[in-house]
């Protein structure tokens, strides 16, 4: 569905994407994670035309991206930053964006009925957005991203300032879509949230790509289990296949040990001697 061949952004002597290699599959959940500044946001920003590659060559479902009024009607996006009219209703910002996808009368209100009630808004319709909490203003912007009916959605940072249980409410509704047969493209720092949500993940770190599988395999990827213990006020790992061994390795060092599965946070460590979250 997107095709990513030797993508590379630059910014002056800053380089936010470099030598970027991916597909992702039609009816894929795929995720970009990475700490602050990996280019998560920017690799966004290319494939949803916002802004232009330095070097390299994009398509979605195999039309390239110059080719802007067949890729937009392709695409839905969800920025990072609350963008909704808050002095216009749920209702009125649907109705905005239909007009400007022009969509006819009929289908942008059938649409608009149908969307606030995938994201539980349907109640809420006729409210103000200024009265909306941070997860329905969330909700909206993704019923907003689909009116048009694209085939691939992208998501930077969905849940990004949310409580724990707002942000389940938004993988389940992220989930469906995706089991509805929507390609979803989205951009998390949240280990928690790769690991639950997407289907393959695409670790960045200093807008190169440093891992690229499914949660499972890559949370595998350096051993079954992981001892961690401090030293020195320092936080140290080793992986171990056998959770036996591992368990003699923990018993046998000085300091309290925790042994546990591994996650994405220690591949990254592991990949790069850095935390995602710090
Ligand atoms: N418009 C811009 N002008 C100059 N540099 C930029 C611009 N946009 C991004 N960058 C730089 O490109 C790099 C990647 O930024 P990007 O926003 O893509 O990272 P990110 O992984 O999305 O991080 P975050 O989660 O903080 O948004 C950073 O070093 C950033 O400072």
């Amino acid at each position: 569905m997107i095709e990513i061949v030797g993508l590379t952004k630059r910014y002056g002597d800053r380089t936010a994407i470099d030598n970027l290699n991916l597909s992702v599959a039609r009816g894929e959940l795929f995720g970009l994670l990475g700490p602050n500044g990996a280019g998560k946001t920017t690799t966004i920003r290319v494939l949803t035309m916002l802004t232009r590659p330095s070097a390299g060559h994009v398509t979605i479902d195999h039309c390239p991206l110059k080719d802007e009024r067949r890729i937009k009607a392709m695409i839905g996006v969800v920025p990072q930053h609350l963008n909704l009219d808050i002095e216009l209703t749920a209702r009125e910002n649907l109705e905005l964006h239909g007009r400007l996808h022009q969509l006819p009368a009929a289908i942008r209100r059938q649409r608009t009925e149908e969307l606030l009630r995938l994201v539980e808004l349907e109640e809420r319709g006729a409210d103000m957005v200024q009265t909306f909490s941070g997860g329905m203003k969330r909700r909206l912007m993704i019923a907003r991203a689909l009116l048009h009916r694209p085939r691939i959605l992208f998501l930077d940072e969905p849940t990004v300032g949310l409580d724990p249980q707002v942000r389940r409410r938004l993988w389940g509704l992220i989930r469906g879509m995706a089991d509805a047969g929507l390609t979803v493209v989205m951009t998390t720092h949240y280990i928690e949230e790769a690991e639950n949500l997407c289907q393959r993940v695409a670790i960045l770190d200093h807008g190169k790509l440093i891992a690229l599988d499914s949660p499972r395999v890559l949370c595998r990827r350096f051993g079954e289990y992981v001892v961690e213990w401090h030293e020195n006020d320092k936080l140290n790992s080793r992986f171990f296949e056998d959770r036996t061994e591992a368990a003699q390795f923990a018993g046998g060092l000085a300091a309290a040990a925790t042994l546990r599965r591994p996650n994405l946070e220690d591949v990254f460590v592991e990949l790069t001697g850095r935390k995602v979250t710090e």
